[in-house]
């Protein structure tokens, strides 16, 4: 894939972008075979390993999350770059980086940054200035004007958006609510718009408090026989096409083990649990995020009203928000279920959770992970628990990330 922004050296994200993708995928895989191996030792050979999931490569990025810089007659959407030193008189200063074409977007995407920049003018959103005062020389310094911190995109398979402006204080929301009719009209496909705030000057990228504008609360997102609603607040897979790849993929495995209980930790809106649940099938979802929650309930809900089966199906499974390690922890024995699922953010599940699963009853883990380092160290505190299946998942073509998917069973 080329891309001229990357050519032009003004975005490096793609750090993979030179490497044949055949080539990336391959590397992907030996990656995380090498580091899984001198934790498993012998039994790494027993591993059977599954072709990999390929991606497109490009136009699969689901969400753009766009720092928004430049003035309101002319907002910026994209990342933060370093200008020259010899441009400021300060020494040091942002200015931002157009990405709206980036290549990683599919089009309904690019094409909505036009209107969405558009309503940042009408609206009349001052760009949150990180650039700093004249003589300063770091963005701590930084004059701290404007209003509009960053703008975050996602798109359903459906072609339909989710957009959140992030913004610093409730301000400008009664001019956005003027310019929703607008907006409405010149992006038919917005499903949601809201406004996150985010006080303080800090990285965080969002604050707590959330303003949903339209009458539409979720954005659907419809996988093969699952739709999936997703508020604000909530994650999900930045890949449509391979996050339906691993919820299949894991659908499989599961129904091969038939557990009559499961526990799907991080479960963000659900995509696990809400996939593997079967009539009889005892479900458990936790997620740290209510919102990701309310989401998942949403989903089970429809899936319930929309047929016997459905209803058969979605008997057995039930979301609460909590910490995944506290959940576990606080679990009596005769409530340990047969399997457990784990997605968790990169850092993994953590020593404590490891030696939970380590030392619980379950027969089999299910771990989803996006970062095979923290699965490596993980894995070190659940001998008992081997990798019998394994399969890589390339959910970030271009970069060296990726999501491994593997069945642990008890030994
Ligand atoms: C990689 S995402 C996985 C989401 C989901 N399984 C999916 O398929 O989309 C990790 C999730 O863990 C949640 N999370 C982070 N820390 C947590 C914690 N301590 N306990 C439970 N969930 C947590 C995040 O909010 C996020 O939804």
């Amino acid at each position: 894939m080329r891309c001229h922004h990357y050519d032009a050296g003004r975005c490096h994200s793609c750090t993979l972008l030179e490497v044949a993708y055949p080539t990336q995928v391959a590397d992907k895989e030996r990656h995380v075979r090498e580091l899984l191996e001198p934790v498993l030792g012998p039994a790494a050979a027993a591993v059977e390993w599954l072709p990999p999931v390929e991606s497109v490569e490009g136009g699969f990025r689901n969400k753009g999350k766009m720092v928004v810089t430049g003035t309101v007659e002319a907002p910026v959407l994209g990342i933060l770059g370093a200008q020259p030193m010899a441009d400021m008189e300060s020494g040091f200063a942002h200015a931002g980086v157009d990405l709206t074409d980036c290549p990683l977007y599919p089009p309904i995407l690019q094409a909505a940054f036009g209107p969405l920049g558009e309503l940042i003018t009408r609206a009349r959103l001052q760009p949150y200035d990180l650039t700093p005062a004249r003589g300063r020389v770091t963005p701590r310094d930084a004059a701290r004007r404007g209003e509009l911190k960053h703008l975050l995109v996602t798109m359903s398979p459906d072609g339909e958006l989710l957009v959140r402006l992030v913004v610093r204080s409730q301000e400008p929301v009664a001019r956005l609510r003027k310019h929703l009719p607008w907006l409405q009209e010149a992006l038919p496909n917005l499903a949601v718009l809201s406004v996150n705030v985010q006080p303080e000057h800090k990285a965080v990228l969002e604050g707590d408090l959330e303003i949903v504008l339209t009458e539409r609360q979720t954005l659907p997102m419809r996988l093969d026989g699952v739709t999936l609603h997703l508020r604000p607040q909530s994650f999900f897979q930045t890949n449509t096409e391979v996050a339906a790849a691993l919820y299949r993929q894991a659908v499989a495995w599961v129904d091969e083990v038939a557990p009559a209980s499961l526990w799907d930790l991080y479960c963000g809106v659900g995509g696990f649990a809400l996939h593997c649940a079967a009539p009889g099938r005892q479900v458990t979802g936790i997620e740290i995020s209510a919102e990701a929650v309310a989401s998942a309930e949403v989903s089970r809900g429809e899936i319930a009203a929309a047929s016997p089966a459905g209803a058969d199906a979605m008997a057995g499974v039930r979301f609460a928000a909590g910490d995944a390690t506290a959940f576990a922890l606080a679990a009596a024995p005769d409530d340990v279920p047969e399997l457990v699922i784990v997605n968790p953010p990169r850092r993994g599940v953590g020593p404590e959770l490891a030696a939970w699963l380590e030392a619980s009853g379950a027969r089999h883990v299910l771990y989803s992970s996006c970062n095979a380092v923290t699965l490596a160290k993980d894995l070190e505190h659940m001998p008992s628990l081997r990798p019998v299946r394994a399969r890589l998942l390339d959910m970030f073509p271009q970069t060296r990330h990726y999501e491994v998917l593997t069945l642990l069973e008890r030994v």
